[in-house]
């Protein structure tokens, strides 16, 4: 490769649309310890995708299933005394049997019980850290949470301590927003586009952690994916060319093609809604609808890529809408919301671009 690794997607990659193909035709099952708030959703989330959802966080049984499933969620939203121990058990059982998982830390910062499992489940070095903006810099230790299970950050005013965070587990950190950013410590990727009709649902980034999950089953593993392309050491460093592709930048790239397929479903049940209630049914019939061949779904149509030594150039780079670039889809308007809104203006947090910043984007 001529061009420097850490500013191209390798072609050789799976795109979103190749790893959701390689998703269908061998349903990953995927065992998820979540919060009382988000099962179904999060089950229907898996299963409209074509992935297979198994909800076991039962102390004594959850690691007896994490060895024989294909990636595990760990998600810390009501974290029970029970099912912190069940937690404990499947990360055991995943990291001895090599099944990716992902690590969800909600609403970490001042809550005592959560910000204690959050950074002992660190230690375990999860595949993925999956947060919003206020929750990996909590975990990453630059930041004392949001707002209950709502960001007070940006995902760019945190890319520099996720970057950190990543390096220090070797895994992947994504960071969801207006557009979500995810690292592997040397390289971030940027996918544009959603709706911020997800933020209106509840379960909109707890469901994302199970997405993320059931892709990094699917490609941490996968044969079809070349071993020796350049870019990545273990803790997904730039090793150079021809050097093995690192367990991090397997796990963020993973993470990458997860956040794309989500953005697209979610785009799309954004134009087919009139509420919060109606774009939750859509988006479970838009990501069922989702179809591997779809051009939306190649690499370069909402995913960009920069290095990370430098997050302020990073954050820069990044800025730039790559919706505007050939081949992108136009960014979907989102409705006025019809309703009162207890007559406060949304304002969505940490917004730096897209819908964030357009006063006619907002919902009110
Ligand atoms: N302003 C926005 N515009 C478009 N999409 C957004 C916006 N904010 C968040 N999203 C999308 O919503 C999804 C959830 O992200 P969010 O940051 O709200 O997660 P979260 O705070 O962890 O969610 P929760 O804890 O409620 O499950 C992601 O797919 C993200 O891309
Ligand atoms: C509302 C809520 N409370 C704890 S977890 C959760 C789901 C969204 O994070």
């Amino acid at each position: 490769m001529g061009t420097h690794p850490c500013t191209t997607i390798d072609p050789q990659w799976p795109t979103p649309g190749q790893a959701l193909a390689r998703l269908r035709s061998a349903p990953p099952l995927i065992q998820c310890l979540t919060n009382t708030v988000v099962q179904q959703f999060t089950a229907n989330v898996l299963l409209a995708l074509g992935a297979s959802p198994a909800m076991d966080d039962t102390e004594g049984e959850a690691g007896v299933f994490a060895s024989i499933a294909t990636g595990v969620l760990v998600n810390l939203g009501t974290p029970h005394a029970e099912e912190a121990q069940a937690m404990r058990e499947a990360i055991a059982s995943a990291n001895a049997a090599g099944t990716p998982w992902v690590l969800d830390p909600v609403a970490i910062g001042a809550l005592p019980v959560r910000t204690s499992l959050a950074h002992e489940f660190r230690a375990a070095r999860p595949t993925v850290v999956r947060g919003n903006a206020s929750e990996v810099a909590a975990l990453a230790g630059a930041g004392a949470g949001g707002r209950g299970t709502d960001t007070t950050d940006s995902p760019e005013a945190v890319l520099g301590a996720a970057a950190g965070l990543a390096r220090e587990t070797g895994g992947g950190v994504a960071i969801s927003g207006p557009a979500d950013l995810i690292t592997d410590g040397e390289r971030v990727w940027r996918v544009a586009g959603g709706s911020e009709w997800l933020t209106r649902v509840t379960g909109g980034g707890c469901a994302l952690g199970s997405v993320v999950a059931a892709l990094a089953g699917v490609l941490m593993h996968d044969d079809a994916w070349p071993a020796g392309v350049p870019g990545g050491t273990e803790a997904g460093g730039d090793a150079g060319e021809g050097a093995p592709l690192g367990a991090g930048t397997r796990a963020a790239w993973a993470a990458t093609v997860a956040h794309a397929l989500y953005s697209v479903a979610a785009e799309r049940a954004a134009a087919a809604s009139r509420g919060p209630g109606s774009f939750a049914v859509a988006f479970l019939d838009e990501l069922s609808l989702l179809d591997p061949a779809d051009p939306a779904l190649a690499h370069g149509a909402r995913i960009t890529v920069a290095p990370v030594e430098d997050a302020e150039h990073a954050a820069e780079a990044i800025a730039v809408d790559p919706r505007t670039a050939a081949g992108n889809p136009a960014p979907h308007e989102i409705p006025a919301n019809p309703l009162p809104h207890h007559g406060r203006t949304y304002r969505p947090t940490g917004a730096s671009n897209g819908a964030g910043t357009d006063p006619s984007k907002e919902l009110r």
